[in-house]
């Protein structure tokens, strides 16, 4: 059985869980490849999703839901009623609407969706001064990424006839979600900047930059495109580009997520069938 496993990773977490789930897709005897959609140019061209028996989408969750650049490209696939399966990388706070969300779009988009799984990883806004899942993915997290494996394998194969069912739906809606999209982008972050610091001009940020935001040359991103994913600032080798200083809204972030750090850490991974 040929399974693609298609993955956005502005920082590493959900790459990380995307190479634990190959891995064990190869050992269960799979043709398992992965392949990383993050970078703008590799969405510019249609995916040919036909030579594979079953694809599963990995994403990171902003602002509740998966990327927005992520469920633009959702919308462009064919889906031809081939299983598929999603997991999500969060920092701690809200999840259940990004499962929900991205389940409607892949059945829009002519998929079966048979089972999603969410994984803890450290927050990208940790790059700016948060505290939220410092060390996660851990041991624990990556042990439930192989059993996710293992039983969407199955659900794969038919030897498991069951589709995606013990989802929460959620009550808020997508111009709802929109509008927390806009107002997180408002409030926490402003834009990378390499103000100041010494830059060789490898053109790392620009090549590495989801939304085509990122001008290598000015060193500035483009703020109507820039959603703030971090991946120009986490893959510079020089440490040139940097996040404004967050640490004043964590308290605030806690506060109107009503969540404590002590509720956040006993968090686990987990898997909906
Ligand atoms: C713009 C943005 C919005 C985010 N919104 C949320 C959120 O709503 N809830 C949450 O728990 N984590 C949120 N996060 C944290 C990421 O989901 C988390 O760090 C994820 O693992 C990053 O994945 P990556 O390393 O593969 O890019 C957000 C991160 C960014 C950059």
């Amino acid at each position: 059985m040929k399974i693609l496993t298609l993955y956005y990773s502005a920082t590493g977490n959900t790459e990380k869980i995307a190479d634990v789930i190959t891995k064990k897709l190869r050992e269960l005897g799979a043709d398992a490849e992965r392949k990383d959609i993050t970078p703008y140019n590799t969405r510019q061209n249609e995916i040919d999703l036909s030579p594979y028996d079953a694809v599963i989408f990995g994403f990171p969750v902003y602002s509740w839901r998966a990327p927005r650049e992520a469920r633009e490209w959702l919308y462009t696939l064919d889906g031809r009623n081939m299983k598929c399966s999603m997991f999500f990388t969060y920092g701690g706070f809200i999840i259940h609407p990004a499962h929900y969300s991205t389940q409607q779009i892949l059945e829009k988009q002519g998929f079966t969706v048979v089972s999603s799984a969410e994984f803890l990883a450290r927050h990208t806004f940790n790059l700016g001064g948060w505290k939220a899942m410092e060390d996660r993915p851990n041991g624990s997290d990556c042990e439930v990424a192989e059993e996710y494996a293992e039983r969407t394998y199955r659900r794969f194969t038919g030897e498991d006839n069951g589709i995606l069912q013990d989802l929460e739906k959620t009550e808020y809606t997508e111009e709802f979600l929109d509008e927390i999209e806009k107002f997180r982008f408002k409030i926490l972050t402003q834009l990378p900047t390499r103000e100041g610091a010494e830059c060789s001009l490898c053109g790392i940020c620009e090549e590495s930059c989801p939304s085509g935001a990122m001008d290598a040359e000015t060193g500035e991103a483009d703020p109507e495109k820039c959603t703030a994913c971090l991946a120009c600032v986490s893959k510079c080798p020089e440490d040139a580009l940097k996040i404004n200083d967050m640490k004043g809204s964590w308290e605030y972030k806690l506060n109107i997520e009503n969540i404590s750090v002590d509720e956040m850490n006993k968090k686990k991974s987990r898997i909906y069938l």
